[in-house]
This record gives structure tokens, sequence and C-alpha cells, in this order.
């Protein structure tokens, strides 16, 4: 994937928001690539910057927060109202390979677009968002028919017969069943499960080619976030959606990532496949992170936790962020933040244990061992 043109390309990106206490750093230099139909994951714990990052490519910052620097570029279809009508008609929203003139493919610095435009074109259009509360995105006052029209009207100026049309549809499509029914229902009235899958609905109602889901199962049990997970890839086949999941739960990670990002202190401190992720992880954070996740062979009163807590972003670390939490640190991690050295086309990691002249460091036994349970389990599922 990695030679092709991706659709999101963010570079050296650096956010930080004015307080009373001062300047919060927030992200510090992110760079991401997101390809057409694949499923990116950004994990790492609370505060870390994922939230924040993805805020910025959908134009939402808070008011205090300002970019300092780098570029979001985006790379979309710009077509005539008449050839997306053809694309909705014929092709149910997604564009064929080689649909698109060469005049059609615009690139745009999100960073440097003025609000409006943001607005107008990539917003809830070709960019959409679920969050993690149903409750908090959807308007108590509203039926679900006209939250799950709204954006169509706004966008495209659909007529209402139209858009009541495909409202249902896309009801239908996220397992909503009796969807005309449900159209005039009140969100109160659904499950958590069910607003979730209105929420997705809605995010959907403009055929976007980008899905941002943060968080989007936390609020929910066990087996409906199994439920709306499977639902959202299947949903990505059928649009050839590209998806970003925030998440702190490696286990979902598992189940849908193509490609994971693991953030720290407003840094991306190791990306890789999944695999190269889940097997054969690099960085002592992303071990303390497999570590404390749940699985079938550990219960929770054994289940590691990284020591420490998260740095405090107005002061800026010096050298490596994690040093203080990490018992593999060198002294070189207290001077010096660690640059991100290359161990495949596909994984990367900033820490100095992965320098050249670095001493060898393994990684725990116990983490070892857990690896091993994982991939035996994996290969069981296959
Ligand atoms: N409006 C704001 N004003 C001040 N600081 C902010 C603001 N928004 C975010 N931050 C800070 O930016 C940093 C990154 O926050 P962000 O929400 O991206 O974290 P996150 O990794 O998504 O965490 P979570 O999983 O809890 O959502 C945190 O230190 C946070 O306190």
């Amino acid at each position: 994937m990695a030679d092709t043109q991706p659709i999101l390309k963010i570079r050296d990106l650096d956010i930080s928001f004015k307080t009373d206490g001062g300047n919060v750093k927030a992200v510090r230099g992110v760079d991401l690539d997101l390809h057409k139909g694949e499923t990116i994951a950004i994990v790492g714990e609370s505060g870390s910057g994922k939230s924040v990052t993805t805020k910025a490519v959908m134009g939402i910052l808070a008011g205090n927060g300002t970019i300092n620097n780098g570029t979001i570029e985006y790379t979309y279809a710009d077509m005539s109202p008449e050839r997306i009508a053809e694309v909705q008609e014929k092709y149910d929203g997604v564009i064929p390979e080689g649909y698109l003139k060469p005049e059609e493919i615009k690139t745009v610095d999100i960073v440097q677009s003025a609000p409006k435009f943001i607005q107008s074109q990539i917003r809830g259009r070709r960019i959409a968002m679920v969050f993690q509360d149903p409750m908090t995105s959807l308007d108590p006052t509203m039926t679900i028919g006209k939250q799950v029209m709204e954006a169509m009207r706004f966008h495209y100026n659909t007529p209402k017969q139209e858009a009541w049309k495909k409202a249902v549809r896309l009801l239908e499509l996220v397992g909503i069943t009796d969807a005309e029914k449900r159209m005039k229902n009140y969100p109160h009235q659904l499950s958590g499960g069910m607003r979730q899958r209105v929420v997705i609905a809605i995010a959907l109602s403009c055929d976007p080619e980008v899905l941002i889901c943060d968080e989007p199962t936390t609020a929910l049990d066990v087996t409906i976030q199994a439920k709306i997970l499977e639902l959202i890839k299947e949903i990505q086949k059928k649009k050839d959606l590209s998806v970003i999941y925030i998440t702190h739960d490696l286990g979902v990670v598992a189940k849908v990532a193509d490609y994971v990002n693991v953030m720290y202190a407003g840094r991306i401190i190791e990306t890789g496949t999944v695999n190269e992720i889940f097997y054969d992880p690099r960085h002592p954070y992303t071990w303390g992170l497999l570590a404390s996740m749940p699985d079938v062979d550990s219960s929770d009163d054994e289940l590691y936790t990284i020591p420490g807590t998260p740095p405090n972003m107005l002061h800026e670390p010096v050298g490596d962020a994690f040093a203080p939490r990490n018992r593999f640190a060198l002294q070189i991690d207290e001077k010096v933040a660690p640059p991100m050295f290359e161990l495949t086309p596909t994984h990367k990691v900033a820490s100095w244990l992965a320098a050249p002249n670095a001493p060898k460091v393994e990684m725990p036994e116990d983490l070892k061992k857990r690896i091993n349970r994982m991939k035996k389990e994996a290969d069981l599922n296959v």
C-alpha cells in the first residue's frame, strides 16, 4: 500500500492549546498516512493526542487550540452534481476505479483551508466522524429520520422524498429493523446499541470516503460492541471506506485494523502493520500496552499496569517523554528525543533501543508468552 498516494497524509503536525496555566503541547510532530479502503488505528493512553489529531482533520479544534506547524493533505474527488448523481444511482455512491477524470482529483491542505470550505466540502460530507457516546451526537428533540436526512439536505440539497428513502435504506444498512417506523422515533426510544447504529447511519449519509471512529464502542456492552465493529467492517467493504479508529482498547484494534499507530505524549512512537505491532512490538510503551491488555488466560488482578503517569504537557518533556516510566531507558533518553528508526518499510519505532549501536534489550518474558498465545489463537481462528 505504501507506494500509492494516500487519501489523507499528515506531516509534522504540531498543535497546542492556550490555557490559564500556559501552553499545552498536545500534538508534537505527527506523521500519518491513510490509504483508500484501509483501516488504521491510533492507540494510546488518555491525553496522548489521539482525539486532537483527528479533530484537526475535521476542522473542529477547540477555540483555544492552534496548529503551529504541519500539513493535513486530503485528496478527494471533486465532481459536478450530475456526475455525483450518476455515481449514486449507478454505483450506490461508490466511485468505481478509473471513473474519475484527472481534473476531478483534487488535493487540499486542511490546515490552510478556510473554515467555510471545510464545513461545506469536507466535514460530514467527505470525512465523517462517529463519536463515543451516541447521546451527545444525537439531538434528543429531533426524530431519527430528520437527523439522518439533515446532512444530505445540507450538503447535496437532496429533495425531501429522496432523502427520506435514502435514510430508510441507511437505517436498514446499519441493521435497524422496521426502519420506516424508526424514522419517526426520538433517540430516547432506542437502546444504546441502536442509537450508535443511527449515529453510523448519519455519518454514512453523504457517502463519505473517510470515517473516523472515536472510541465508537466504549459506551456499549461487549456483545453489542462486537456487532457494531462487524457492522462497520461490512459497510467498509461495501463502500470502500477508509477508517481511522481512535481507541484505548487493543482488543478492538486487533479485530479491525490493518495498521496501528501508537501515540504517547503527542507523538507517534511506534507504527506498523497489525501483525508487526502485536507480534513484534519494539517500543517499551507498546510492550506495556500489550501486557496490560486483558486476555482469556490472565485474570484482572494479575494484569500489568504501566508504572507512573503520562507527562504534564504544559511542560514539554526533554528527551524521550516515556523515559521516566521506562525501566529500559538509556542515558541518552534523558537528553535527546529519539528519531523514528525504520525496521521494515511499514514498521517504525521512536526509541533509542532501536539505534544500531544500542544495547540489546529483550521484551519481558511474560509478554513473550502472551504473544505466543496470541499467535496460536490467531492460527486456530484462520
Ligand atoms: N481545549 C483544550 N484545552 C486545553 N487542553 C486540551 C484541550 N483539548 C485537548 N487538550 C489537551 O490535549 C492533550 C491531548 O488530548 P486528546 O483529547 O487528544 O487525548 P486522547 O489521546 O484523545 O485522550 P482520550 O482517550 O482521553 O480522549 C491532553 O493533554 C488534553 O488535556
